[in-house]
């Protein structure tokens, strides 16, 4: 049987391929992915943790189609992209995938609506009102719709941020570190809206987090070292997620490690 072009429950919306990333050359060539496969499940919120220059970033750049693989492939869906032109890509990144980043992003000069169908309205599409009025409700922004960035607080203005990244029913939303600027009550409030629009919408969300609390929310965490996979874990508890990160602590062997 050929590999199934549609995506089943238990299909990867995302995923790379012994993906290894170097930068740089010769003596000062670092290599930030050292032969990663990973698959990120459709419908799942998955958080990518690790210490800092384990590679987080990297991957989900890669992952995402901001940058490009040394070696290895990386997929969207069924599509390679290191196959794709970069205006395909270009293409594929407005129409396939969302993003929400640390820094909110939003523009300053338009109001929380325009922010929000901004990618839809760069593409020239037709917004989809029904799913749009959904988003707003779920983010409860409804009453700030006519406000500018500035006049919203901080996890209003990721609120936005995380409205405009489902707006086009993505196939999968990325998130670099979404909850860093936010304090843990607005920070709780974006990983709660992140993991519903992942199970209610049927969206898959891949999140890099240096936060136990916030790897907590996803279904699942993958965690790097060294620019290596060394550990998955299914339903992270913190505690769970904090006691695997100390085992990081003095060394990276995935062997026998015991948390303090
Ligand atoms: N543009 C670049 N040029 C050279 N080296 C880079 C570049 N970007 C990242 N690196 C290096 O690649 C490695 C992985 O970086 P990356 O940012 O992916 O790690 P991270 O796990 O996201 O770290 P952090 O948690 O500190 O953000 C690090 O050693 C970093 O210094």
């Amino acid at each position: 049987m050929s590999t199934a072009t549609t995506l089943t429950p238990t299909a990867l919306a995302a995923r790379v391929d012994n993906a290894v990333k170097v930068y740089g050359s010769g003596d000062t060539a670092v290599r930030a992915l050292d032969g990663v496969s990973v698959g990120f499940r459709a419908g799942r919120f998955t958080a990518i943790m690790g210490p800092s220059g384990s590679g987080k970033s990297t991957l989900m750049h890669c992952a995402a189609g901001l940058d490009t693989l040394t070696e290895g492939a990386a997929y969207i869906g069924d599509t390679d992209l290191g196959s794709l032109d970069d205006r395909r890509l270009t293409l594929l990144r407005r129409d396939r995938v969302g993003f929400v980043f640390q820094a909110f992003n939003l523009v300053p000069t338009l109001n929380v609506a325009e922010n929000i169908t901004l990618p839809i309205d760069l593409a020239g599409e037709r917004p989809d009102r029904e799913w749009l009025d959904a988003l707003i409700d779920v983010v409860g922004l409804r009453d700030r719709l006519h406000h500018r960035p500035a006049e919203l607080s901080g996890g209003q203005q990721q609120r936005v941020a995380v409205a405009r990244a489902f707006a086009g029913r993505p196939d999968v939303v990325f998130a670099d570190e979404p909850t860093g600027n936010l304090d843990s009550r607005s920070g709780g409030e974006v990983l709660r809206l992140l993991g519903d629009a992942a199970r209610q919408a049927s969206r898959t969300v891949v999140m890099v987090t240096h936060d136990p609390v916030a790897a907590a929310h996803a279904d699942e965490v993958v965690f790097l070292a060294d620019g290596r996979l060394v550990d998955r874990m299914e339903r992270p508890t913190a505690d769970r997620v904090l006691d695997r990160m100390k085992a990081f602590d003095g060394t990276t062997s995935t062997s026998g490690g015991e948390p303090s």
